[in-house]
């Protein structure tokens, strides 16, 4: 456990990093971010005593470390520094191997198992065991990185301050590095606060992150106490947005261009929909961010391509998505650029309708295969396997739309589906009470994301409106269009 109290300090008479207090518990990773120039490697130097404290203190297990002597210290506390002094000839093994000088005692000190045991550890954990014998200046800047990390775990210290340890590092290093810090912390108690540029890094590794602005701390807690869009901006000076990891339940940040790029003709009209045999296809000249329950490129992204594919009513494959992937190799189409849904109805029963509106029109593509409708609220009364029969949906927005617009723009669409079946009294064949839709139905929106942001897509919205009448008046035709084409 080190804790930091009121610590100031930095290079003869100006202090640099000014008043910071935190603890870091045995057995915790602390991530320290900041601009450059922020303090954040002045602050290591403080805490490890490489720079004396104007005032304050740091304590390692509630003890001054002004009350240790070096060797002592050394044993408590192992320090990576963000510059290395390469002034090693020798090999990547007595590199690693000055890392246990803290414990060598006496004048004629001997080589102890225990330090064999702690330089093998720390080479086979960062993965340069395979270049024990090579002279350091052999090796690469991020070879170099892996060996001097080598070196401050040899020392095996309670705690670890490590600045910039990722430094030189591919992604995979990176990883490897940061997996093992973590493990050392979690497995064998150790504690360890390290300097990291990487904010997605730090948020995935640290338990707690520390942020400096000016010397100063402006923010410590958890990553996603710290990670706020708005405090990122305004310390970095630049323009991020905050979004969550797709596994772990941590906050990444992403960095948002200037946006002074030429932007290519952004608006969908009639002419970007085809309607052939085997599908029907919108082609955008601009990835649309799209939100779909599609079979093929689900969930948020931006695509460029969508089709919505006719296939045999008795089109039943083992592995879909598999196939689908074949079926867009085989005609060309790109396979991480296109949404795909399915429907067993053919081509010709589509309703494609244009809506326009003051922020530009929205489109609205149905099929709908309503053969074999369910009521929703009676599903559970079944017991057989779904079966074909599907209602697909896309709602093409000319407009931009913010996050929660979007999914209540599903919502919206959705409702206006369910009242298109109930208005047609579409109905559950085995409970006979309307329907709320199929099995298997689909639903996509996309927009351009061009023009002012809309907020809200409920159905009083400016954007909801139309959604809901167009998606409404669309599943009617197409389900004109069914009975009258089936
Ligand atoms: N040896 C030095 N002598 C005097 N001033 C220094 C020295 N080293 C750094 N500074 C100053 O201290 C301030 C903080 O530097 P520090 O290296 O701690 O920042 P940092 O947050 O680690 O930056 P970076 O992200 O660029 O590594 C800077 O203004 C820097 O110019």
């Amino acid at each position: 456990m080190i804790t930091v109290e009121q610590l100031s300090g930095g290079y003869g008479d100006v202090p640099i990093v000014k008043n910071v207090s935190f603890t870091v518990e045995k057995g915790k990773v602390l991530g320290i971010l900041g601009p450059n120039g922020s303090g954040k490697s002045t602050l290591l130097k403080v805490m490890s005593g490489i720079l004396p404290a104007t005032s304050g203190s740091v304590l390692l297990d509630r003890k001054n470390i002004k009350t240790y002597n070096a060797r002592a210290l050394a044993k408590k506390m192992a320090v990576l520094p963000q510059l290395h002094a390469n002034a090693f000839s020798n090999s990547v093994r007595e590199a690693v191997s000055l890392g246990r000088y803290p414990h060598q005692t006496g004048f004629f000190s001997s080589w102890s198992d225990k330090d064999e045991q702690a330089v093998q550890h720390a080479m086979a954990q960062t993965g340069v065991l395979r270049y024990e014998n090579t002279p350091m200046e052999f090796l690469s800047g991020g070879e170099q990185q892996r060996v001097f990390v080598a070196q401050a775990l040899a020392q095996t210290a309670e705690v670890l301050l490590l600045d910039e340890p990722t430094n030189h590092l591919d992604i995979a290093h990176q990883r490897q590095i940061l997996d093992m810090v973590r493990k050392e912390a979690v497995e064998c108690g150790l504690t360890v606060v390290m300097v990291l540029h990487d904010m997605n890094l730090a948020s995935l590794y640290c338990d707690e992150l520390l942020l400096m602005e000016d010397g100063q701390m402006r923010a410590i807690g958890a990553p996603h106490e710290v990670l706020i869009a708005s405090q990122i901006e305004e310390v970095y000076q630049a323009r991020v947005t905050t979004y969550s990891h797709p596994e772990i339940p941590k906050p990444q940040i992403t960095m948002m261009p200037a946006t002074s790029e030429h932007q290519p003709r952004a608006v969908i009209t009639k002419e970007n929909f085809t309607v052939v045999e085997d599908f029907i296809q919108l082609k955008s000249e601009i990835p649309l961010k799209t939100i779909s329950s599609a079979v093929h490129n689900p969930g948020i992204g931006w695509y460029e391509c969508f089709l919505n594919r006719s296939v045999p009513g008795d089109y039943i494959i083992n592995n879909v998505k598999q196939e689908v992937a074949g079926f867009l190799q085989r005609e060309n189409f790109s396979l991480t650029g296109t949404v795909v849904m399915l429907t067993a109805v053919s081509t010709n029963m589509v309703a494609l309708n244009e809506y326009k509106t003051d922020f530009g029109s929205v489109f609205v593509m149905v099929t709908a295969g309503v053969g074999n409708a369910v009521d929703v609220s009676r599903t559970h009364e079944r017991q057989d396997q779904p079966y074909v029969g599907t209602i697909n949906t896309w709602v093409i927005i000319n407009g931009c739309l913010s996050e929660e617009a979007f999914f209540q723009a599903m919502m919206t669409a959705n409702e206006a589906k369910t009242k298109a079946l109930q208005t047609e009294d579409i109905r559950d064949k085995r409970t006979n009470t309307v329907a709320t839709g199929t099995a298997t139905d689909s639903l996509l929106i996309a927009a351009t994301q061009r023009g002012k942001e809309m907020i809200y897509g409920g159905p009083i919205t400016e954007v909801g409106k139309v959604i809901g009448r167009g998606v409404f008046e669309t599943t009617v035709q197409a389900i004109h269009n069914y009975k009258t084409k089936a």
